[in-house]
């Protein structure tokens, strides 16, 4: 293994792995942290160019979101990773708690490395850093639908303070005047910060050859933060090293013989539009309902059972998605973690039993609800296939059932993701 990823949470970890696969590195993603009871911890991992190590660590308790990082980052190293990169959001999704911070300074310490950059730039997908402020789109970050995310709202768009806030270690910045000059004035750059102290450096980038200069930049840093943008220069640096050989990315992917299916509990502008393009396209859908559930009334088996039932020429359409207002009705009935987990509960026994019922080609919308989906499927580990939309790549289950699925994050893809993800499997 030359690179190792610690991705925190799951559609996050798709995402990153489309990226190195798509730039040549044969990426596999792992579910979880890999126990590093024994001594031979990495031995557990599987053999691939790249490996991501999705965990759900994005929001849960601080403590709980370090331990299980150095976790997989102890098996990560365990296999020979050379090169360690903590995947975060592309809307650097955390609070003044965490826990991009402490996570980021724990892995420096077990590292022993003096700097890190931070950037979390994704041009494709409209994320670009300009004199540290993060915008997405054509708004700084705390103008987006970010500002009002339920878990980490995100009310700044400087990026030196939103990090500064979650850290004791000094941030510093790299200009994008620095970044068009190029790796050489970067690397000089980064020398000159760590020199006033810094050990953290957030990058402008607005373009994908900008994210292509900073990762020959770090080609020597063995700890890099981000989003997937940054691991896009990183396949050369190996490739310059006479470590990896050229291969080309996947363009489709042989899938089982079965039904097909779309799940989604992500209630995102993007989302509730790709779900309207399917209704519209005729895809028989169920709206499920989070009070109903959770009063017994309704349930995973007649979802399953209602989704197996229907004819098999289009793909069912198995959704809890709402606009803000009804979720905020939800949630004020049920509190908003119960009415996430409730949901979650039964989309995870859903997918059970629908993959149970002969499901082989899966399409799930949202990363709480794509890790209760995971979780529920038993799924291992997942190979990386070819990409639907940026940040979203069809991928095949290794170890666990035999299936194909996709995990959409929230905000990601085109209105017609639903439709035309299924002309990629053979
Ligand atoms: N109608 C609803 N009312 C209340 N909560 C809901 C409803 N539908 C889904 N949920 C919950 O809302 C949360 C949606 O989060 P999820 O991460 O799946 O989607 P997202 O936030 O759009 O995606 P991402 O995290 O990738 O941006 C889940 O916990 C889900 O169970
Ligand atoms: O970086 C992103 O925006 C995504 O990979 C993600 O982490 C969504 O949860």
């Amino acid at each position: 293994m030359l690179l190792g990823v610690i991705a925190d949470d799951m559609t996050g970890a798709t995402d990153v792995a489309l990226m190195l696969n798509r730039a040549g590195m044969r990426t596999i993603q792992v579910i979880g942290a890999p126990s590093t009871g024994a001594s031979s911890a990495g031995a557990s991992l599987p053999d691939a160019d790249a490996v991501v190590v999705a965990l759900k660590s994005r929001t849960n308790p601080v403590a709980e979101a370090v331990a299980d990082s150095l976790s997989a980052c102890e098996a990560l190293l365990a296999a020979g990773a050379k090169q360690i990169l903590f995947k975060y959001c592309s809307t650097f999704d955390s609070t003044a708690q965490g826990n991009i911070g402490p996570v980021a300074d724990a892995l420096m310490q077990r590292l022993g490395t003096g700097m890190a950059i931070i950037c979390p730039a994704f041009p494709a997908n409209g994320r670009s850093i300009y004199q540290g402020y993060l915008f997405v789109g054509a708004v700084p970050l705390h103008e987006s639908s970010m500002k009002d995310h339920p878990l980490t709202p995100m009310r700044d768009s400087n990026l030196m303070r939103l990090m500064g806030a979650q850290t004791k270690a000094p941030v510093g910045h790299v200009g994008y005047a620095t970044v068009l000059a190029g790796a050489e004035a970067v690397k000089a750059r980064f020398a000159a910060l760590a020199g006033e102290g810094a050990r953290y450096v957030v990058t402008d980038a607005l373009t994908n050859d900008d994210l292509m200069v900073l990762g020959k930049a770090v080609a020597g840093h063995v700890l890099l933060t981000g989003g997937s943008g940054i691991a896009m220069g990183l396949p050369q640096n190996f490739r310059e090293a006479g470590l990896l050989r050229q291969r080309a990315a996947p363009v489709s992917l042989s899938a089982p013989k079965g039904r097909a299916g779309i799940i989604s509990g992500s209630c995102s502008t993007a989302t509730r539009g790709q779900i309207k393009a399917a209704v519209a396209a005729g895809y028989p859908a169920l709206k499920v309902d989070p009070l109903a559930l959770a009063a017994g009334t309704q349930s995973a088996a007649q979802l399953a059972a209602w989704a197996l039932a229907q004819p098999q020429d289009k793909p069912f359409l198995l959704y809890s998605s709402d606009d803000p207002a009804e979720v905020a009705a939800i949630q004020d009935k049920l509190g908003r973690d119960k009415a996430g987990e409730t949901v979650e509960h039964a989309f995870a026994e859903t997918a059970r039993l629908l993959a149970d019922g002969g499901v082989s080609k899966l399409l799930v919308a949202g990363g709480e609800t794509s890790g209760a989906v995971v979780q529920g499927l038993g799924i291992g580990t997942l190979e990386i296939g070819p990409e639907i939309d940026p940040g979203v790549p069809w991928t095949r289950v290794v170890a666990g059932p035999d299936l194909v699925i996709a995990l959409k994050s929230g905000n990601f893809g085109t209105p017609d993701f639903f439709l035309k993800a299924w002309a990629l499997l053979d």
